[in-house]
């Protein structure tokens, strides 16, 4: 019998960017239905880098929230060369952030203040260890010599795995894993407890292959770009493990159409308006909708340290449109991933 009502715990997103001013007013409410809580990115033009920035960010968000719904958005710093790290230290002390994340300079969208070198961070590092902070991580080299579908793979091997050993203590996210390296990886260290990985719907429905279906398809473009079909499998038996490492974050990344249809289009799929019905559909493809729970709702706050969310949410196997596109006040379009097409299930809801 196949399973036509889900009921879990509400889910959290860990990997959201939800930009500011009439992008924010618009994209906002789509993550606010869903989930509880989210992880804020904090690649804002300029970036969020102390913890002032992120205190009045977090105003903006509460702000630009819809009546009537409990959401938390739990900050992020953006770590630059220049990152202070008592700043830092003090406002994860005070619970403004709940993370730092580290953009190797000019890797992905608005990283041009990321980190040139780690060793220009190594005391920032070495405080947040200290302090149990984690550092969410965009894991790709910027080398250009490196072809980009094996960036990640590479970074993991020359960059994440000698972190590891020098920062002993040091907590880490790989965020928007895209390949079986990185799976590999993460369960390498998962008795450390210490290794944490996020995966986007996008990343379990599609491979490099969909990005030039009968023409080239902008509003698939992110980073890390997606890889063959090999690794997409490997993120989806990953993700659909129930293994604790392993939790959810869209990394939905909104640009204007005009800013992904371009000579040059942003890197970044928009996944909020379907984000549930979309993991819904990749979980019951491989047979794992029991397990659907553990990675959105249960995984995450364990490895933050934090409470499971209290109330429940369904999801229905029914039918549902994405939304055809997204207007902001400002008159600016977006396109959700799948736009105007059925998706399987929908989301209806608290219990
Ligand atoms: N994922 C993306 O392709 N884009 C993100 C940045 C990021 O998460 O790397 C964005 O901010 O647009
Ligand atoms: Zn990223
Ligand atoms: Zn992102």
């Amino acid at each position: 019998m196949p399973t036509d009502r889900l009921v879990l715990r509400r889910p959290d997103d860990w990997h959201v960017h939800l930009r500011d001013g009439a992008m924010l007013k618009a994209v906002l409410p789509f993550t606010a239905h869903q989930f509880g809580r989210a992880i804020i990115m904090p690649n804002l033009k300029p970036p969020v880098t102390r913890t002032a920035d992120a205190v009045a960010y977090r105003e903006r968000i509460l702000a630009a929230l819809p009546e009537g719904h409990a959401f938390t958005p739990l900050m992020t710093a953006y770590l630059t060369d220049g990152t202070d790290a008592e700043d830092l230290a003090q406002g994860f002390e005070d619970g403004v952030f709940a993370a730092a994340k580290l953009y190797p300079a000019n890797a992905t969208t608005n990283s041009a203040h990321g980190v040139t070198d780690l060793g220009k961070i190594a005391p920032v590092l070495e405080r947040m260890a200290e302090i149990g902070m984690p550092l969410l991580i965009h894991g790709e080299v910027t080398d250009a010599h490196v072809d980009i579908f094996d960036r990640e793979a590479v970074f993991i091997e020359r960059t994440l795995g000698p972190l590891l050993e020098r920062y002993k203590a040091l907590r880490v996210v790989l965020e928007h894993a895209t390949t079986a390296e990185a799976v590999a990886f993460v369960r390498e260290h998962a008795a450390s407890g210490r290794v944490g990985a996020t995966i986007t719907a996008h990343h379990l429905l599609i491979n490099r292959s969909h990005l030039f279906a009968g023409g080239i398809r902008p509003h698939l473009y992110c980073l890390p770009i997606a890889k063959r079909e090999t690794h997409r499998v490997a993120l989806v038996e990953a993700a659909t493990s129930g293994e604790g490492p392993f939790f959810l974050g869209t990394d939905t990344a909104p640009h204007t159409v005009t800013a992904k249809e371009s000579a040059c289009g942003c890197a970044g799929c928009f996944t909020a308006a379907n984000a549930m019905e979309l993991y819904a559909e990749a979980f019951e493809e491989a047979g794992a909708l029991d397990k659907l729970e553990a990675f959105a709702s249960l995984n995450g706050p364990r490895f933050y340290g934090l409470p499971v969310n209290e109330d429940k949410v369904v999801l229905e196997r029914t039918p549902s449109t994405t939304p055809d596109i997204v207007l902001t006040a400002d008159g600016e379009a977006v396109l959700p991933f799948r736009s105007g097409e059925t998706t399987r299930w929908t989301f209806a809801g608290a219990v």
